[in-house]
């Protein structure tokens, strides 16, 4: 099976290595590489892209100028929302190429981790169970654990929407609030994601298994993560700016924070964590401030048995 990767950044090259330890023969595409995309996509059973989302619509319309066959599964592996559309990458990736099989790859995946040949796990997702099947065999190894699941569109916005949330989490802990603290928003995180995660479609186990709780754990609690970088920074009194010029590789979590203000307006979502966060990045709030507001919201019951409410 020949795997091609596009993105040569920190998650293109770890998943690159991944498929090269089991012996898959794999080419790598990057936009400043020597291989032409014409020839990068020619002949490829799984075409992954690891490109960060803001150059997901171009280079999808790049690949529909030169055309792909209907064969190839697409695999997305971008943790973001489009900022012009307020889609998933894998829904753009899908509306262009409506004949191929489409799935997501998205787990609790710290690329460092991954390249220093540590143990870890991933989910691919897709409703064609095949598709799937054929993607985990060119990732799954005895460092790598690969799972199933047949739910793409939550299995992608648990890691996307976890973005935002390890950026409150950077917060929580450059402010030096605490484990109770840090605990509680983690957990009080969670129904937040499911809340925003089922109501755009998503299944709610999704959710709780690898690709939303999971991801979520990994992404806050480690310094490797850069949207938890991003939050930290700032509680350290430095602007978005001065954070992101320092920053090595992408923070989704900022232009997805964007983006999902916007959909959570559009389809009345309560998302009091993530507004804090919006607020934050667009200088609405201090950090201690945006912790503030999240202590005196009024006081409530921690279920409801309609979990629309928060
Ligand atoms: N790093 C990680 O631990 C993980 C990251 N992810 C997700 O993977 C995605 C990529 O992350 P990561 O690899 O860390 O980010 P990096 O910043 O390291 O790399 C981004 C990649 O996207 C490419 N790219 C950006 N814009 C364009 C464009 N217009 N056309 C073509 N290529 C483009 C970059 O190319 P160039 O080098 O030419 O700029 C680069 O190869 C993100 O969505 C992230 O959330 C998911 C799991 C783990
Ligand atoms: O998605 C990730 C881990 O699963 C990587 O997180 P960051 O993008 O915050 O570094």
């Amino acid at each position: 099976m020949n795997l091609t990767v596009l993105g040569a950044g920190a998650w293109g090259s770890a998943l690159t290595g991944l498929a090269r330890f089991n012996g898959c023969p794999v080419q790598a595409w990057s936009r400043h590489g020597e291989l032409t995309l014409g020839a990068a996509i020619d002949r490829c059973d799984v075409l992954l892209s690891a490109i960060s989302m803001g150059g997901v619509p171009e280079t999808v319309r790049k690949i529909q100028a030169l055309g792909l066959s209907p064969h190839t599964v697409i695999v997305s592996a971008t943790k973001g929302l489009d900022a012009a559309t307020l889609q998933t990458p894998s829904h753009i990736w899908h509306d262009a190429f409506p004949q191929n099989p489409i799935v997501v790859l998205s787990g609790p995946n710290l690329a460092k981790e991954i390249e220093d040949g540590l143990p870890g796990a991933t989910v691919v997702a897709s409703v064609q169970a095949t598709a799937a099947q054929r993607v985990r065999d060119v990732f799954a190894s005895d460092r790598f654990r690969v799972y199933t699941n047949a739910d793409p569109l939550g299995t992608e916005l648990g890691g996307t929407l976890k973005n935002v949330i390890a950026i409150a989490v950077g917060v929580c802990d450059g402010l030096k609030l605490g484990t109770n603290a840090k605990s509680a928003l983690i957990t009080r995180a969670l129904p937040e994601v499911v809340r925003i995660g089922t109501h755009l479609g998503g299944q709610r186990d999704t959710f709780y298994g690898l690709s939303g709780l999971g991801d979520m754990l990994a992404t806050c609690s480690s310094a490797l993560s850069r949207n938890y970088q991003v939050g930290y920074g700032l509680a350290q009194g430095k602007t978005l700016h001065q954070v992101m010029e320092n920053l090595q590789g992408t923070a989704e979590g900022v232009n997805t924070t964007n983006v999902l203000m916007r959909l959570a307006e559009r389809e009345q979502i309560s998302v009091p964590i993530s507004a804090q966060v919006y607020r934050l990045l667009n200088g609405l709030v201090t950090p201690q401030d945006g912790v503030v507001a999240l202590m005196d919201r009024e006081l409530k019951p921690e279920w409801w048995a309609d979990e629309a409410k928060d």
